[in-house]
């Protein structure tokens, strides 16, 4: 575990402050035998949509083939010899129609893995660990542990398994993974319902805040001595790929930006629902973003005036929660603007330069990898 000492030793200015690493994938969604679309995929896409949407600086490492297709802001590292990434996603089979599995996934390709000495030298503030096809090694996690302040992990990069046959993705026990040791050494595991079942929460969040997303009903967020469910955002479900990706990107926006657990969840909630409303990779309303960034705004101003001494204060709703769950809701209303609701190209993406400075993100995830974690844990029980 990071401790709060040793975060404080690290240097203060950096470039880097959101490094997200998975790869880039093509998306294929099946339905009835017929491609319905296909689209850009993978976690990292959907992360650095809302992350960029939201005005974020961030780095990216993503390993693609050079048969990879879309326009992307953060230039992957083209492998020669692999190709890209590819996920079908039949929409038919095998569905049981209780909300639990929406999809069957199969892996019909593999990208090469990301290496540790693929990662940036630098220091970053938030490490994503968002694999989707098996790309993230325990190795690679490790590297990231060392080199980011906090570390936030999709469980769908751990627990991926892939049929040999027909690839098919089938999911196994955390604790039955390479990875489950450094459970203590991250700062959040994210997982959706479907996933949470393949560990045991009670177990997990001894170690690491636990967020579980819920699809229609939003999410709850696990810490050692408490929980919370933090309230949806309705939306007309069109395509539910990604709503988990874009979840994690406005949750680790809204920390970044200095905001509360519950009041970031809320964030993740709102980019989860904007996400199902559409097929494939979100296009966002650039007046819908500034609405949300103004909100996000206000919302820290009302931090001020309250007394937030107490570090687990960091997961509880804070005063006026419900009322920035009713801004974000209405600006869910803002109609599309016409003329920017354009399809998404690097050119139309937010500049380096129109990025607002965010001044509260070192103390943010020192706080939250330490606040409510802060006796330092050397080992998960049962293992080395
Ligand atoms: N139908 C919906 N209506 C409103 N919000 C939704 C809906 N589906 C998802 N969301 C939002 O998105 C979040 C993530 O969705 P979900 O739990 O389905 O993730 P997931 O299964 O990991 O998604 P995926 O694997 O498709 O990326 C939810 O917590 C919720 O806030
Ligand atoms: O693009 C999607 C998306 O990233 C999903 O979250 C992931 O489960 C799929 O494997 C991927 O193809």
């Amino acid at each position: 575990m990071v401790t709060a000492a040793a975060a404080s030793h690290k240097p203060q200015q950096q470039q880097t402050r959101v490094l997200i690493v998975g790869n880039y994938c093509h998306d294929v969604l099946i339905q009835d035998d017929t491609v319905k679309a296909e689209s850009l995929g993978g976690a990292a896409s959907f992360i650095s949509n809302v992350v960029n949407g939201m005005s974020i600086p961030c780095n990216l490492v993503s390993k693609v083939g050079e048969d990879f297709k879309h326009p992307v802001d953060y230039t992957p590292i083209v492998i020669p010899t692999s190709k890209t990434t590819v996920f079908h996603a039949y929409f038919d089979l095998g569905i049981q129609g209780n909300g639990h599995q929406d999809r069957v996934l199969k892996r019909v390709c593999a990208c090469d893995p990301i290496r540790p000495s693929d990662l940036p030298d630098v220091r970053s503030n938030f490490g994503m660990a968002v694999g989707v096809g098996g790309e993230i090694l325990p190795e690679t996690l490790e590297r990231m542990i060392e080199i980011c302040d906090a570390v936030f992990v999709d469980i769908q990069a751990l627990i991926r398994v892939f049929d040999s046959v027909d690839g098919t993705v089938k999911l196994v026990k955390l604790e039955e993974t390479g990875f489950y040791s450094m459970l203590p050494r991250i700062g959040v595991l994210k997982a959706s319902s479907e996933e949470a079942v393949f560990m045991d929460v009670e177990e997990v969040r001894k170690w690491c805040c636990v967020v579980v997303t819920n699809g229609k009903d939003g999410c709850k967020v696990y810490w050692k001595d408490g929980e919370l469910r933090i309230s949806p955002f309705s939306a007309n479900q069109e395509d539910p790929t990604g709503a988990g990706d874009s979840f994690l990107g406005g949750f680790v926006a809204g920390l970044v930006q200095g905001l509360a657990v519950p009041d970031a969840a809320l964030l993740g909630n709102l980019f989860g629902s904007l996400t199902v409303e559409q097929i494939g990779l979100p296009k966002f309303d650039s007046r819908l973003l500034q609405r949300v960034k103004d909100e996000v705004q206000r919302r820290k101003m009302q931090y001020l005036h309250c007394e937030r001494s107490d570090n687990e204060l960091e997961f509880l709703k804070p005063a006026g929660h419900e009322q920035f769950h009713a801004s974000l809701g209405s600006a869910k209303l803002i109609p599309p603007c016409s003329s920017q609701a354009r399809p998404w190209t690097p050119s139309n993406s937010p500049k380096e330069t129109e990025k607002t400075p965010i001044p509260h993100y070192t103390a943010q995830a020192k706080l939250l990898v330490n606040s409510v974690y802060e006796e330092p844990i050397q080992t998960v029980e049962g293992k080395p």
